[in-house]
C-alpha cells in the first residue's frame, strides 16, 4: 500500500445511523463516511468499468438480474484498498455494537454494476446470508459518474416508515442482510457501482474486545449487527458453485 493511502484508526471514521435524526431507530442502518479515498474509488471504477465492457461479469446464480465484477479479478492495489477501507468500515459499527464482529471472505466481494442503459435498480429483497451483515461501497460519484440511485429500506415496524441512503463516494452502508428488506433505486444516468460483501456475525468475549485497534484492521474479522434472524433457508436460491456462496448470494425477493 502507498503512504498516501494508509488506513485511518476506525474511531477517526464518522459513522452515522440511519434515518438521521433517529436516534432510536430499529432499523440497525449505517452509514460509515469516507472510508476510501476519491483517487483509490477512480482506480476502481475505471477497472470495474474495463472488467465490465470486456464481458469479464459474473451473476449471483439466482433471481436477482445483477451482473457483478468480482473483485479478486481487479488489479492488487484496488483489492488492497477495497479490503482496508471494508474492514475501515467494519470497524467503526463494531464500535456502535459492542459484543460483536463480522467476520467476510474478500474472495468472494464483488462490485454491483448499474447501468442507465441495461439493468438500473434491483427491486425490493432481503440478502440470504442469516444473520450476517451487507456491507455497500459506493466507489463511483453520484451527478459525476451516475445521476439516480439509492438503497431504500422497509424497516417494516409498525410506525417506521422506509427511508433511503445516498452514500457519498468511497462511503459505506452496513445493514443487516436477511432481516431488512431493501432496494437498489434505479439510476437515470451512467453507472452506478458498487462493492459488495455479506458478512458473518460473530460474538467476541471482552478480552478480545479490548485488543488494540491495528489488530483490528489488520487481522481481526470485520465487525456486528444484532437483529433476529427468521428462518428463510427454504426461500433462498441454488445455483452457486458451493453451499456457502449460494446462501450468501441468494436474495429473496418479496
Ligand atoms: O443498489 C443498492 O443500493 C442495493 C444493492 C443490493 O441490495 C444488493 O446488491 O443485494
Ligand atoms: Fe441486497
Amino acid at each position: 500500500m502507498r503512504a498516501a493511502e494508509q488506513p485511518r484508526a476506525s474511531r477517526d471514521v464518522p459513522c452515522i445511523r440511519l434515518p438521521r435524526g433517529q436516534t432510536r431507530s430499529s432499523s440497525h442502518v449505517f452509514e460509515i463516511q469516507g472510508v476510501l479515498s476519491a483517487s483509490a474509488c477512480d482506480r476502481a471504477r475505471d477497472a470495474v468499468n474495463e472488467a465490465f465492457d470486456a464481458g469479464r461479469t459474473t451473476d449471483r446464480g439466482v433471481s436477482l438480474p445483477t451482473q457483478d465484477v468480482m473483485v479478486s479479478s481487479l488489479p492488487q492495489r484496488c483489492q488492497d484498498e477495497i479490503k482496508v477501507a471494508l474492514e475501515l468500515a467494519a470497524g467503526r459499527v463494531s464500535r456502535e455494537l459492542p459484543g460483536v464482529t463480522l467476520e467476510f471472505a474478500m474472495s468472494r466481494a464483488f462490485v454491483i454494476v448499474y447501468d442507465a442503459k441495461r439493468q438500473k435498480g434491483l427491486k425490493k429483497h432481503t440478502d440470504g446470508r442469516k444473520e450476517g451483515a451487507t456491507l455497500l461501497l459506493l466507489i463511483s460519484k453520484p451527478q459525476r459518474d451516475f445521476v439516480g440511485g439509492g438503497t431504500r429500506f422497509f424497516p417494516g415496524g409498525i410506525l417506521e416508515s422506509s427511508f433511503d441512503a445516498k452514500p457519498g463516494l468511497g462511503s459505506t452502508i452496513v445493514f443487516p442482510s436477511d432481516t431488512l428488506q431493501h432496494e437498489g433505486l434505479p439510476i437515470k444516468r451512467g453507472r452506478r457501482l458498487l462493492v459488495c460483501v455479506f458478512a458473518t456475525k460473530k460474538q467476541i468475549s471482552a478480552t478480545e474486545e479490548a485488543a488494540p485497534e491495528a489488530d483490528a484492521i489488520e487481522d481481526k474479522p470485520a465487525p456486528i449487527l444484532d437483529s433476529p434472524a427468521p428462518d428463510i433457508s427454504h426461500l433462498r436460491g441454488k445455483a452457486c458453485d458451493d453451499r456457502a456462496l449460494a446462501q450468501e448470494c441468494a436474495c429473496v425477493i418479496s
